[in-house]
């Protein structure tokens, strides 16, 4: 997404940190590990976000010929359309340094809050504002099954806007990092999901990210490779990236993020210090 201006105006002097974000506990409590406040890379003001499913119709709409006579007398289709409010008003910033966990029951908005942070999602009423570009990391990240890991990896590289010189610098790296060893020459098809996350991460954190969303991508890698990623986020931190990390496993996020979102429903319950936030998450 675009610089706006508002980002500009923002980062001027005087962060326009919103009314309800310095009442958080991120904001007011003790200050993040290492961040150097006062430079936001995301904003999201407001946030919205709609789904739209069309063909879909409520238990008591279809299939019934009561429903079905209604609607003949009311010269009424079929319903065709449901609308599924996702996110309903989320609103926080975020600061370079900053790697902040998502946590939530399913369902509860995070994979869809990150898409809309990657720009992917229209929002529906609200905005966000994101200074750099913000790459999105998935289990589901469009790496080519039929192909082999080493196509992949530079295809990949590619499509992150490397050179061939830097492809090349990387390629070694990446296949060591990812585990996967002689698999690098066979079809992605013959990989294990694990196997398939981990060169995901690989290729996805060998360039720097001004904003990286991970989703999930970490849960299916071993204790090994969790710690190698969590060290590799951190490093992205301190190349003033922000990192945004959904996973349902809560040890994964107290041990890399400085900041948690509790998303519940769509909106934000709890935002602050990991600890804190996962113990009253826990507690429900
Ligand atoms: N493509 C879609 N079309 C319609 N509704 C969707 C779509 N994707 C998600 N939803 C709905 O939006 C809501 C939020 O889903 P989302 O996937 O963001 O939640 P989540 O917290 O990431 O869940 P999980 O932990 O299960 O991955 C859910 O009610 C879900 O059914």
């Amino acid at each position: 997404m675009a610089e706006t201006k508002e980002l500009q105006q923002v980062k001027g002097d005087k962060p326009a940190v919103p009314e309800d974000a310095k009442a958080r506990p991120a904001a007011k409590g003790k200050a993040p590990l290492d961040v150097p406040t006062g430079t936001p890379t995301v904003i999201v003001d407001d946030l919205h976000i709609v789904y739209r499913v069309y063909g879909a119709a409520s238990d008591s709409e279809k299939g019934n010929a009561v429903n079905a006579l209604t609607r003949i007398l009311k010269r009424q289709g079929r319903p065709q359309m449901k609308e599924v409010h996702a996110v309903k008003g989320v609103t926080f910033v975020a600061y370079h340094g900053d790697a902040i966990g998502i946590v939530g029951r399913n369902g509860s908005g995070k994979s869809t809050l990150l898409r809309a942070i990657a720009g992917l999602l229209p929002p529906h009423k609200g905005a966000v504002y994101t200074d750099g570009q913000p790459s999105l990391l998935g289990v589901n990240a469009a790496l080519m099954r039929e192909l082999t890991g080493e196509r992949n990896i530079v295809l990949g590289c590619y499509a992150m806007g490397m050179t061939p010189a830097e492809v090349r610098e990387k390629y070694q790296e990446i296949v060591d990092f990812s585990g996967i060893d002689e698999f690098v020459q066979l079809p992605m098809s013959t990989y294990s999901s694990g196997m398939g996350a981990r060169l995901r991460f690989a290729i996805s954190s060998a360039k720097t990210h001004d904003v990286l969303l991970i989703d999930e991508a970490l849960a299916t890698g071993d204790r090994e490779f969790r710690k190698k990623s969590e060290e590799r986020i951190r490093q992205i931190r301190e190349s003033a990236g922000t990192v945004f990390l959904v996973a349902h496993d809560l040890r994964v996020i107290e041990e890399t993020c400085n900041r948690v979102i509790w998303l519940h429903k769509g909106k934000i319950r709890m935002d602050g210090d990991p600890k804190e936030v996962i113990a009253a998450y826990n507690k429900g």
